[in-house]
């Protein structure tokens, strides 16, 4: 990596860390990859609570909250009254509407159970990320899928628009496929660059695959249909804010669930600046 996009991922992680960390925050979720590091470092200096604790995504996320010298707590033994005071993550590509592609270090499953426990979600990334549709930069969607499926879920993956859905393999060392922190394994499909709600209601397709237009959601939800896909590296929808305003409005059951989506994304820009893309009701 180069020097500016360290730079970059670090400038937007203290950002990020400034305006959404709460010091006294009880439960923080840390995601997976590189740019993380940089947030855990941030939340670190500014945490004053000795009682926080860390829910990480997976593996590599574990370690670097155990090697900053924070504590780590399960996402299965967190008590279930209990939501994230926010959970903090990189991303892969991000659009205008906030959707997000993630899952480039194969842990899309783990990160969306802690995005949706958290009252608010927020993502910190590099300007490569930045984009106005996903799929213009990063090439693929990642997806979680049970080993014995993988022929299926390609066939599949064809049948609605993908054009070379691909086993994603270990690169060092050994041939064959990378394991997920679940065991399963990873496809990655490529499509057409997704339009997004605003697209579809401008007639710039429909967005259903039928006309070989894809929008974010109704691709998620096609993918996520398929047996033996566990999740979808599409994070889209509601964000916790509107997932709490929609609990309130119908008294809803469904306590635990936030929302997918980012209430911001942070992008530490190539001139050093940060650029803040933030949901309409923030
Ligand atoms: O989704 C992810 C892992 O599954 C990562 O958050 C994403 O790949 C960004 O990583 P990095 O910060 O290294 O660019």
């Amino acid at each position: 990596m180069t020097d500016a996009i360290e730079s970059a991922k670090k400038a937007a992680a203290i950002q990020a860390v400034k305006e959404h960390f709460d010091p006294t925050a009880t439960h923080v979720g840390i995601g997976s990859g590189t740019t993380i590091v940089y947030v855990v470092e941030a939340i670190k200096d500014a945490s004053t609570n000795p009682q926080i604790r860390f829910v990480p995504t997976g593996y590599q996320s574990r370690q670097v909250i155990v090697q900053a010298g924070l504590t780590p707590i399960a996402f299965d033994s967190l008590p279930p009254d209990v939501m994230l005071d926010v959970a903090f993550d990189g991303a892969d590509e991000v659009d205008e509407e906030l959707n997000c592609i993630k899952g480039g270090g194969a842990c899309l499953f783990q990160e969306k159970l802690v995005a949706e426990r958290a009252k608010k979600f927020v993502c910190v990334a590099d300007y490569r990320k930045n984009q106005s549709r996903l799929l213009t930069f990063w090439p693929t969607i990642p997806i979680e899928v049970a080993p014995i499926s993988v022929p299926n879920v390609l066939t599949s993956l064809r049948t609605i628009g993908s054009t070379k859905p691909e086993l994603r393999t270990t690169l060092l060392m050994k041939s064959g496929p990378l394991k997920t922190d679940q065991d399963f394994f990873i496809v990655d499909a490529p499509f057409p660059p997704l339009l997004t709600t605003a697209d579809v209601a401008a007639g710039k397709g429909k967005g259903d695959g039928s006309d070989g237009t894809w929008e974010v959601n109704k691709l998620s939800r096609a993918i996520k249909e398929l047996t033996g896909v566990l999740e979808v590296g599409i994070f889209s929808g509601l964000n916790g804010n509107e997932a709490e305003a929609l609990r309130v409005k119908e008294s809803s059951v469904r306590t635990v669930t936030g929302g997918q989506k980012p209430v911001a994304v942070y992008f530490g820009m190539q001139d050093g600046s940060v650029q803040v893309r933030k949901a309409k009701d923030l």
